[in-house]
């Protein structure tokens, strides 16, 4: 049966797959869920009952297979089907599926879509022509390149989910984790873990990771990747945004979290009310209580006027309490009695108020390692997200270097020109600041490139980029361990203490983590009121509050509103510009703090 551009239809294609593998290798009925498949062409639908996830990969892995139809699965998102965990049970083990995701190729539109390999023992050949990659959605296509061989890299998925990778029969250069290969190299589970990142010929780059989660279509724009990390927290996001839940978002600087609370009331039906963010390791302990709860005219000396505080600016809304682990201690019970009541008592007022504010808190630090209010710390977590660091969702990298690139306003043909030899070297680093440091960087490298140089990544950042275990087997001289910022940044830079620290250490590293706190403080093993105490006796860097409004408003011209640009160009944290802006009613893309 054909539609009338002579496409095989649906029903044909249905059967076919019912006879060949999907329905028969798998007897049992341990997970029912219905595939609803479109004719691209001829827009047919019909259901496909399928009875456990192998089979929703059997499907997909059918189609690139035999290439027999270009189906679009779509996503049913009202029984969530499609957000499935993947996995397979192997003799009682719990193993992903084996992926490869585009982290960078000349036809930048490709980079993000993915191949899904096999859930068992198996092997993937990998050359210009096999296997297609997907975007959910959309038809498989090839990598297609010239500068890739025909003849096949060979990725060989092992009983104890070991990976071994045999190099073609060609003169294409193959770099493995940034070193060339020839040969044969092993990698464990955990190499792939931290995901391997392949290049083909010195123009595409390829990532090599485990999936746990279903690819499908983004409802966040905001919010990229096409990780398994990023998938599920995406699916978390969308999961509480309906809910009235306090959420406490746990992740290392520059992961998203700002950008999660963002997009939780974005979905949320307080979306038409105001967000309200407050960083609390800006609060002074001793105006705290007023800047949260508000205050009585006199409450305090210097309260010439009543007060409206952040809990009633919020109602209705939001109230976002970013870096919550540096809350003064003094205001952590009021907010527990404002969690469990509604209530709260502005300063000097003799009854009341009520706030019907949602509350999300973000914080990088380990809370209960740090003598918070432990009461408070269990309210808050009554819907935790942990959004994932950028070294474990490796296969974004591309994603993300590619919008930021965009994001500096290069056009498709100027991004597909940046250098990948510097992409590839991005894509082996393991980035301690996350997504803000990689975009930073990216900026930065953007200028270079503009003004004729050729930047290398050791120039723009702090720890050089060592190179990554490039599997077992290798030569010497790349048989290195894991690059050492690999570890926790938190453990990474030991305690200083301030004396130790220069003015031009301290300018360096506000630049690399665009003037944002954590990371610096991260960055200089300071914790944060050090870093203020430092900020404000440096000679170079002015109180926000003092920059003259002219010259605000030509950086916010000159940058376009991107707040880190502004912020480096004006030698000022973001956070305290981000406050002054929004007192003076001046306007920054919140998508770029
Ligand atoms: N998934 C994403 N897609 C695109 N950009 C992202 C994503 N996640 C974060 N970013 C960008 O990375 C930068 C840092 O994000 P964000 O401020 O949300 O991090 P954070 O975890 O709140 O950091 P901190 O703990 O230091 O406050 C921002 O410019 C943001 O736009």
């Amino acid at each position: 049966m054909t539609c009338k551009l002579g496409v095989p239809c649906l029903n044909t294609c249905q059967r076919a797959c019912k006879s060949r593998r999907i329905y028969m290798s798998h007897g049992k009925m341990a997970q029912r869920c219905v595939a609803r498949l479109r004719h691209p062409t001829c827009q047919t639908r019909v259901s496909v009952r399928l009875f456990t996830c192998q089979q929703w990969i059997a499907l997909l892995y059918n189609w690139q297979l035999l290439n027999a139809v270009p189906w679009s699965p779509l996503v049913n998102d009202v029984d969530n089907t499609l957000t499935t965990q993947l996995f397979s049970q192997k003799n009682g083990i719990t193993s992903a599926l084996l992926g490869l995701t585009i982290l960078w190729h000349p036809d930048t539109e490709r980079i993000g879509e993915q191949f899904l390999g096999p859930a068992e023992e198996g092997a993937i050949e990998v050359c210009r022509y096999t296997p297609l990659f997907f975007r959910p959605g959309q038809d498989g296509i090839a990598l297609g390149h010239r500068a890739i061989a025909r003849a096949p890299l060979t990725v060989r998925r092992n009983a104890d989910d070991s990976v071994d990778l045999v190099a073609p029969d060609s003169r294409m250069a193959l770099e493995v984790n940034g070193a060339l290969l020839a040969g044969t190299r092993h990698f464990t589970r955990d190499d792939i873990g931290a995901g391997v990142v392949l290049g083909l010929g010195g123009q595409v780059l390829l990532c090599l990771h485990w999936m746990t989660s279903f690819p499908r279509p983004n409802l966040f724009p905001g919010l990229l990747g096409v990780s398994s990390g990023a998938i599920a927290t995406r699916e978390l996001i969308r999961q509480v945004a309906g809910t009235d839940l306090a959420v406490l978002l746990l992740g290392e600087t520059g992961t998203g979290k700002d950008v999660a609370a963002r997009a939780i009331h974005q979905a949320s039906k307080r979306s038409a009310n105001p967000l309200v963010a407050v960083n609390m390791a800006t609060l002074s302990e001793s105006l705290a209580a007023a800047d949260l709860f508000g205050a009585v005219k006199g409450a305090y000396t210097g309260a010439q006027a009543p007060r409206q505080g952040l809990f009633a600016e919020a109602d209705g809304g939001t109230l976002f309490l970013d870096e919550l682990g540096d809350t003064p201690a003094s205001v952590q019970p009021m907010l527990l009695r404002v969690l469990e009541t509604g209530c709260y008592r502005p300063l000097g007022a003799s009854a009341d108020a009520r706030t019907t504010a949602r509350l999300i808190a973000a914080t990088d630090q380990d809370l209960d390692a740090r003598g918070f209010n432990q009461p408070l710390l269990r309210r808050m977590e009554a819907f935790v997200i942990r959004v994932p660091t950028l070294r474990e969702r490796r296969e974004d990298i591309g994603l993300l270097l590619a919008h930021m690139l965009k994001g500096c306003d290069l056009s498709a043909a100027e991004i597909a020109a940046f250098p990948p030899a510097l992409v590839s070297e991005m894509c082996n680093y393991d980035w301690p600041g996350n997504i803000r440091q990689l975009a930073n960087v990216a900026r930065r490298m953007v200028m270079a490139l503009q003004a004729g140089e050729r930047p290398v990544l050791s120039q723009y950042v702090h720890a050089p980029a060592a190179p990554r275990s490039a599997g077992a087997g290798y030569a010497m001289s790349a048989e290195q361990p894991r690059s050492a910022s690999l570890k926790n940044p938190a453990d990474a830079a030991p305690r200083r203490k301030l004396a130790e620290i220069s003015n031009d250490d301290l300018l360096g590293a506000l630049e690399e983590h665009g003037w944002q706190i954590s990371g610096a403080a991260q960055q200089l093993g300071l914790s944060r009121p050090s870093l203020y105490k430092l900020i404000e006796a440096h000679p170079a860097i002015r109180p926000a509050a003092l920059i003259p409004r002219e010259e605000l408003d030509a950086a916010l011209r000159a940058h376009g509103g991107d707040l880190a640009l502004c912020a480096s160009r004006l030698k000022n944290p973001s956070e305290a510009l981000r406050r002054h802006l929004r007192v003076l009613g001046l306007d920054a893309s919140p998508a770029q703090v």
